[in-house]
């Protein structure tokens, strides 16, 4: 028997046995018992994270209830299953400069305190090395920082002295090279050929992964996209449900399993395998959160990945950092990037951290560019990186 005719029948036979998993595709409507869990699956894994429970248990602002009895439905003559009145998502172009305020909030110190240190009239070892502190301290790396230095001091010594305005284009002109305005930050979101695009999200415990597949769907949904999601975070919860409630405030159906603790891969297999069927433009898997350090995770992880391919190639493997982890998250984006190929990263809680700089950090030592960043909990608080808008942002003053 050819070996991918034995493949084929291994995973149709976990698909329909595996962890007796009843899937469903849910639109809308359905609203299952979130379940708990006895155990954690490993010992040393860290207890699911408090702020990721107040999410789940909290229905987003103006969430509707799915299963809201029909007199309290905007059209009380719908039948029983029609979909509750789904809200109007905010698109995403301009969204980094609605945010802007948010950034320059908590970013802005950088910006200031490299304006006024190189505003001085003179320039010496001493200023430089306070500019090289303010770097390091928002989180640049020391490749990025000795590289901006070296450059800013070259054209210090060639032009000279500049006004306060003459200094805030000179960095721009800087930071807007180092953060590379030339990398492709689109996020696969149409269909190839016959198939939708597909996407998985991943990364450690509590960084906003669900999160950010609600917000994204937002988006997605504003772009006039079918978009299908797939809960295969079968280990938290409440994380199907959770993202179940996101999906069905703009009229996106997620696939999911009535067991908990059911075989990830095969949650994301029938998402993607239903998204094939129903031609939509764009299937999200989320994935539990992991450790980059537990090696059965990664490699559940791994997977999840492998299993999807078995029908649809994965185009897009997007990294969830939080941005408060600062230099932390670069060694799990190696680790993750090393199992899964991280294709994006996802920055979130830039409204939360003076640590801009990562951005650059991240990219330069990854490769990989930031495509889009959180800049808080609203559910249209998800912008699409803009290199100038950001750099804009960070010199604000
Ligand atoms: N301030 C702020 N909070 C955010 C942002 N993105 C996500 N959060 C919050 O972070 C918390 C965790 O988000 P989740 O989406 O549940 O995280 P997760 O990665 O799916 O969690 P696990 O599945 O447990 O790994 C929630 O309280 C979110 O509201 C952001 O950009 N800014």
């Amino acid at each position: 028997m050819p070996i991918e005719l034995l493949l084929t029948i291994v995973i149709a036979a976990v698909v329909l046995l595996g962890a007796g998993i009843g899937v469903a595709v849910l639109l809308r409507g359905r609203k299952t018992k979130p379940g708990t869990y006895t155990s954690t699956r490993d010992e040393n894994d860290p207890a699911t994270a408090p702020a990721a429970e107040s999410t789940a248990t909290e229905a987003p602002p103006g969430a509707d209830a799915p299963s809201a009895p029909s007199e309290e439905r905007e059209h009380p003559d719908a039948p029983v299953e029609s979909a509750p009145a789904l809200e109007v998502p905010e698109p995403a172009l301009g969204r980094l400069a609605r945010l802007r305020a948010r950034l320059v909030k908590s970013n802005n110190a950088l910006g200031k305190g490299l304006l006024a240190l190189l505003s001085q009239d003179k320039i010496d070892d001493d200023v430089w090395d306070e500019i090289e502190e303010t770097l390091l301290l928002a989180d640049l790396g020391t490749d990025a920082t000795t590289e901006l230095v070296d450059s800013l001091r070259e054209r210090v010594k060639i032009e000279g002295h500049r006004d306060a305005e003459g200094v805030r284009a000179m960095l721009r002109e800087e930071l807007t090279r180092l953060i590379d305005p030339s990398m492709d930050r689109t996020v696969a979101s149409d269909r190839r050929a016959d198939r939708p695009a597909v996407v998985m999200v991943v990364g450690v415990n509590g960084v906003g992964k669900t999160t950010t597949i609600g917000k994204m769907a937002r988006v997605l949904v504003a772009e006039d996209k079918d978009v299908l999601l797939g809960a295969a975070d079968t280990f938290r919860a409440a994380a199907a449900e959770q993202l179940q409630t996101w999906g069905a405030r703009v009229g996106v159906p997620t696939v999911r399993s009535d067991v908990d603790g059911a075989d990830p891969a095969s949650v994301a297999y029938e998402a993607v395998k239903a998204g094939i069927d129903q031609e939509v433009d764009v299937v999200m898997v989320d994935t539990a959160g992991r450790l980059q350090n537990k090696v059965g995770l990664m490699d559940e992880l791994g997977k999840i990945k492998r299993v999807i391919e078995k029908q649809a190639e994965v185009d897009e493997v997007l990294l969830v950092l939080d941005a408060t982890t600062g230099q932390n998250g670069l060694n799990q984006a190696k680790v993750f990037s090393e199992v899964v190929n991280v294709s994006g990263i996802v920055l979130t809680k830039l409204d939360g951290t003076a640590k801009g700089g990562i951005v650059v950090a991240i990219q330069r030592q990854l490769g990989v560019p930031v495509k889009l960043v959180g800049l808080g909990e609203g559910a249209d608080d998800l912008a699409p990186f803009v290199v100038e808008d950001f750099v804009d942002a960070l010199l604000a003053g």
